[in-house]
């Protein structure tokens, strides 16, 4: 809903918040070796509109579904999506993100643990 996104910032927010995110995943060693080799700036652009949307926000996302944009990747467990969920705490904490949005992006994003993990 529109709350939700404003208490992300908006579209500016939501690209400032994967600004963080990015440099949270390539410090992190669990997911590193992922995203060291990935087009860091595709990715962050895709994330901004899938979030947005995610959150009700005027945004469509275009990129493709998180089966096809994962299964090309060496195996991605469980560890690996937590992991990556902890990076982007950080970053919403960071950016002062009040949990109850927090809670909300994270409840859009867990089902689809099914179609990432292989
Ligand atoms: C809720 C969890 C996740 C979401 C919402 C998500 C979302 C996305 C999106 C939107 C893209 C871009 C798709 C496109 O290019 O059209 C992407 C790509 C990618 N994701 Fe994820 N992802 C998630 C979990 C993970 C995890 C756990 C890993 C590995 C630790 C991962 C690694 C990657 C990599 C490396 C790419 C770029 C692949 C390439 O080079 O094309 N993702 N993801």
């Amino acid at each position: 809903d529109e709350a939700t996104f404003q208490a992300f910032g908006g579209k500016a927010g939501l690209q400032s918040l994967m600004e963080d995110f990015m440099t949270n995943l390539l410090a992190d060693p669990r997911t590193r070796p992922f995203f060291e080799k990935a087009n860091q700036t595709r990715v962050k652009a895709q994330l901004v509109d899938q979030f947005c949307q995610a959150l009700g926000g005027p945004c469509q996302y275009k990129g493709l579904d998180m089966k096809s944009a994962h299964q090309g990747l060496p195996s991605i467990t469980r560890e690996h999506f937590n992991a990556l969920v902890e990076d982007l705490q950080d970053a919403m904490d960071k950016h002062k993100v009040p949990f109850s949005a927090q809670n909300k992006l994270l409840a859009e994003l867990a089902p689809l643990h099914r179609d990432i993990e292989h």
